[in-house]
């Protein structure tokens, strides 16, 4: 079900919008209307949809639009054409012409706002900083202090309670930020750009405890980033903005193996493919190796082969004059602990960041299965392809 619907949205800011409008729809640039009017298109004919439950990432270069159409989600920013609607529990409520009343309701059970800094009160010791929201919201002392303990207890801060703000590192205040974010009872939370002041380590472990909360928590989460590591880590989807328009939306692996403009390509061509490609998408397929005396060969120097039946399973893996273990390999046990010299088969959608480490510790290439059939063979050479970026042929 969809938490947010946005269709053909625009979002102007200034006076006397309908030339501004009649311009966008000459086809006129940004920078045309702006120098003609004076007014700033900060979103145009943007549509996107989110489910609920889902991380959606807002990506983008400073000044395209990210935070315009975020705030547009809240009501912070009008909409200025189009319709943009938020779920409220069995209804979609539409936000252009909604009224006060309707919008203040909204905001104070179904969106929340998180702010870059997440602004914490300094002279408020740290669990009231968590429960404040639900203080607005008219929520007794005593049931909103117990449900901002649990959330300090999720962000590991649960004996920090009673410190204020200044007490605690910077790192610390941000998940004091992120506790009341999921203190809320909101479904849906927009988030602008909340780890873009942390150094790269504390930033990395909030992105990790986002993830956590968000399992526990299951909300809908509009996220704002300009950094597309961040936004391939966190997104189930990625909306890629430039000059106020929607340029690409999809999954992480579609943006980095399918970029539809030089812009996008741009982006991902700073990013580290590892993250986010699957083994599938370079393996070799099982079909397209040698075969030698009714074996696929893995590596003609070494003599590395496998044996199939005739239902096509695999019964055994050689080489030289050497039998090799095989071993069946799921994420939950993990990479550093396996032997050398075995044959590992793990699943097709195997990240290749595992999928290395496997190589790393085995020295042998990896089998892939696809319903317990084996479908293909990652070896040294698709490790480099994906290293060197060079997987958009084969995604083609
Ligand atoms: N309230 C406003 N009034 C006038 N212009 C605005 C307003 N908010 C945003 N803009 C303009 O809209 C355009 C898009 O800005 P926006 O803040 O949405 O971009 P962004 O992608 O979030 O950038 P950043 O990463 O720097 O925050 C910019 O030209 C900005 O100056």
């Amino acid at each position: 079900m969809k938490a947010v619907s946005i269709e053909n949205l625009d979002v102007i800011f200034g006076h006397g919008l309908e030339r501004s409008i009649a311009m966008l729809d000459e086809g006129k640039s940004r920078q045309e209307i702006q120098e003609e009017t004076g007014n700033v298109v900060g979103v145009s004919n943007a549509t996107i949809s989110v489910e609920q439950g889902e991380i959606c990432v807002l990506m983008g270069l400073s000044g395209s639009g990210k935070s315009s159409l975020l705030r547009a989600v809240n009501g912070l920013n009008p909409v200025t054409r189009g319709s943009l609607k938020v779920c409220d529990g069995e209804e979609m409520v539409e936000l252009n012409g909604i009224d006060a009343n309707k919008l203040r309701d909204l905001r104070s059970h179904r969106v929340s706002m998180v702010f870059q800094k997440f602004a914490l009160m300094p002279w408020l010791p740290v669990v009231d900083n968590v429960a404040f929201g639900l203080e607005m919201q008219g929520m007794g002392k005593t049931e909103r202090r117990q449900r901002a303990m649990e959330k300090l207890d999720m962000v590991g801060l649960s004996e920090w309670h009673n410190k204020l703000p200044h007490e605690l590192s910077g790192g610390m205040q941000q998940r004091v930020g992120l506790a009341r974010a999921f203190c809320m009872d909101s479904d849906i939370l927009l988030m602008d750009e909340p780890f873009s002041a942390l150094d790269p380590l504390i930033r990395n472990q909030l992105q990790d405890e986002l993830l956590e909360l968000q399992r526990k928590l299951n909300k809908t989460i509009l996220f704002v980033s300009h950094d597309l590591d961040e936004a391939l880590k966190i997104g189930n989807n990625i909306a890629i903005m430039e000059s106020g328009k929607i340029i690409q939306h999809g999954k992480p692996e579609d943006i980095v193996l399918r970029p539809e403009t030089q812009y996008v390509e741009d982006f991902v061509a700073h990013t580290n493919p590892l993250n986010v490609l699957r083994g599938r998408t370079l393996m070799t397929a099982i079909g397209d190796l040698g075969r030698r005396d009714n074996m696929v060969m893995l590596n003609e120097m070494e003599q590395s082969r496998l044996q199939f039946d005739s239902q096509s399973s695999l019964i055994a893996a050689y080489r030289g004059e050497t039998t090799l273990p095989i071993l069946r390999w799921d994420v939950e046990s993990g990479v550093c602990s396996l032997p050398k010299d075995v044959i590992v088969i793990a699943d097709a959608d195997i990240s290749m960041r595992n999928a290395l480490e496997i190589r790393y510790q085995t020295g042998l290439p990896l089998l892939l299965t696809e319903n317990d059939q084996i479908i293909g063979v990652l070896s040294d050479n698709d490790f480099y392809h994906a290293l060197l970026g060079k997987h958009y042929s084969n995604a083609a």
